[in-house]
């Protein structure tokens, strides 16, 4: 791929007034007005206190969470390890980076060629149609990777509090993955080990602003993670989620203080598709700004990832070859509706 270049932040145009232009246009959704009613349904819930507690509630649990893997791909994760008033100010680190002036935003914009710090969607097709969004984009883990000069200085706390986010999304990302294998009857450590030391997290601090024309315009296109795991902090209070399931998109409700988990393709590869990576989307308004913080868990660099050997058998032959993830290449393929793990399939 080429370069990847940006367009005016969403903040800025949606301040302006004017009508967004053509290159927002992604039309409606098969005919139908992207903000049409979309009915809210319940996602199933995790505890992961009783996950890691006695053998006995740790099971039940496991059932709750083999059911939501194989049927939404997704789920509502409690009983995390994370205070509310902590989740809180992760919200509100979130909240004050975009309210900053613009001036003080660009200081972390993203660099030509590079996906890390703050941005629009990235364009890298002449054609692309724009996702309404800003994003401000950095690594957590691991800290070699970690580029702080992208890390905002303001609000005071930014640092400290994502810091401390990124390690409990590590420990989490660590209790699920362990857990997903359990459910499958397979040895603890099966997914850890493809996934490896070293492993990235990132993290994109996605703002929606209010949308002259939600309708028309979309937040994030239909798209399938390319992580093993996605950890995302949904906004208390607008909705805007949208998952497929049975070729029809459902509204994700908002539990406060939860976060909303979905599988990755690099799960559904290792699971050989026991675990389905759902497709979702992101809904704009014309009224509320939204933010969304959003934390893939992708394998190490140069990690090959395959079906794990105690899922494939003659009655479930391997589904998908050996694959490497390339950041690039998703990108690409997100802006064109194709998935990185459709080339795995065998
Ligand atoms: O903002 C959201 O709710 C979803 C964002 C998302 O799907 C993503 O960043 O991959
Ligand atoms: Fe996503």
């Amino acid at each position: 791929m080429g370069s990847v270049s940006m367009a005016t932040p969403v903040q800025e145009l949606a301040t302006d007034g004017q009508d967004p232009s053509e290159r927002y246009n992604y039309g409606g959704s098969g005919g139908g007005a992207l903000n049409a009613s979309v009915p809210l349904v319940e996602i199933p819930t995790v505890d992961v206190g009783s996950l890691i507690s006695s053998p006995s509630a740790a099971n039940h649990e496991l059932q709750k969470l083999s059911l939501a893997l194989s049927s939404w791909g997704c789920f509502q994760v409690v009983n995390h390890g994370m205070t509310d008033s902590f989740v809180d100010r992760v919200h509100e680190i979130s909240k004050q980076f975009f309210d900053l002036p613009k001036e003080e935003k660009h200081r972390y914009i993203r660099e030509p060629d590079s996906i890390e710090g703050y941005g629009t969607d990235m364009i890298v097709a002449e054609n692309q149609t724009l996702d309404w969004i800003d994003r401000l984009y950095l690594t957590l883990n691991p800290p070699n990777q970690v580029q702080l000069k992208f890390w905002p200085e303001k609000p005071e706390t930014f640092r400290e509090t994502l810091q401390e986010y990124g390690v409990k999304l590590g420990e989490l990302n660590q209790i699920l993955l362990k857990a997903m294998a359990k459910s499958l009857d397979l040895e603890e450590n099966c997914f850890l080990d493809q996934y490896g030391e070293g492993a990235l997290m990132t993290a994109r601090f996605n703002l929606y602003p209010p949308c002259p024309r939600p309708d028309q315009i979309i937040g994030v296109k239909p798209h399938a993670d390319a992580s093993a795991l996605t950890f995302l902090l949904p906004d208390k209070e607008v909705g805007g989620l949208q998952f497929l399931k049975d070729n029809e998109w459902f509204t994700v409700p908002i539990i406060p203080h939860a976060l909303l988990v979905n599988v990755g393709d690099q799960a559904e590869i290792m699971s050989n598709g026991e675990f389905k990576s759902p497709i979702h989307r992101a809904v704009v308004n014309s009224e509320r700004k939204r933010i969304s913080l959003a934390a893939p868990s992708i394998p190490h660099d140069g990690n090959e990832i395959e079906p794990v050997e105690g899922l494939v058998s003659e009655e479930r032959p391997r589904l998908f070859r050996k694959m490497k993830y390339n950041g690039r290449t998703h990108l690409r393929y997100y802006q064109s509706g194709r998935r990185v793990v459709d080339d795995a399939r065998i």
